[in-house]
């Protein structure tokens, strides 16, 4: 068990079972995007650990590119969404890939994905670590899914409470 500000973590996915999620979702990309270069665009902050990780396990060419948005407040999601730092990349005709580390309302998820569409992309495709279903709120088609997990918080592998706990290299949950 793990305490951050006052509140109890208990492990919950073990860095294994994180990795071996990542060769397979890794390999599913490498194919569905053969012969192509996507761009890949990870969500800061949370996404830093899935995304480095992710792109060690594709064997297709691809650009990386970052965007940073914050939803969540402590252990609640404010119910807007900020952009804090804006897509620089040129999207025109280009096969995105959105990753980010969770996806729990989809509050986060439905602004990037009206924000992306915006830059006039040939496809946008969507993979998340962590996706909670019974949290969800804002409808998203999701390709990529590490694990599906039942709408309890959840630190570490870039995931943070109140700013603490993304180097943690496995996931704990609320206790
Ligand atoms: O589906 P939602 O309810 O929108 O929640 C998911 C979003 O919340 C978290 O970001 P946060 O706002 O905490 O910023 P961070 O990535 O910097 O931690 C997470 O990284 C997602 O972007
Ligand atoms: O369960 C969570 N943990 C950390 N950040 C989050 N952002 C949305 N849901 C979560």
């Amino acid at each position: 068990m793990i305490e951050i500000q006052g509140k109890e973590f208990v492990p919950f996915i073990n860095a294994e079972e994180i990795d071996n999620r990542l060769q397979a979702i890794g390999a599913q990309i490498s194919l569905d995007f053969k012969d192509e270069t996507p761009v890949i665009i990870g969500v800061l902050n949370g996404a830093f650990m899935f995304l480095s990780d992710l792109i060690k396990y594709l064997n297709i060419a691809t650009e990386i590119s970052f965007i940073k948005v914050a939803s969540y407040s402590g252990t609640d999601s404010t119910g807007k969404v900020t952009d804090l730092i804006g897509l620089e990349s040129e999207l025109e005709g280009r096969r995105v890939i959105i990753v980010e580390d969770i996806i729990d309302t989809g509050l986060s998820m439905t602004h990037l994905i009206k924000s992306i569409q915006t830059k006039n992309p040939k496809s946008i495709a969507v993979a998340t670590l962590l996706f909670k279903p019974e949290a969800l709120k804002y409808s998203v088609d999701i390709d990529y899914i590490g694990f599906k997990i039942e709408n309890k918080f959840v630190v570490g592998y870039g995931l943070d409470y109140d700013g603490l706990g993304r180097n943690i290299p496995s996931i704990y949950q609320l206790k």
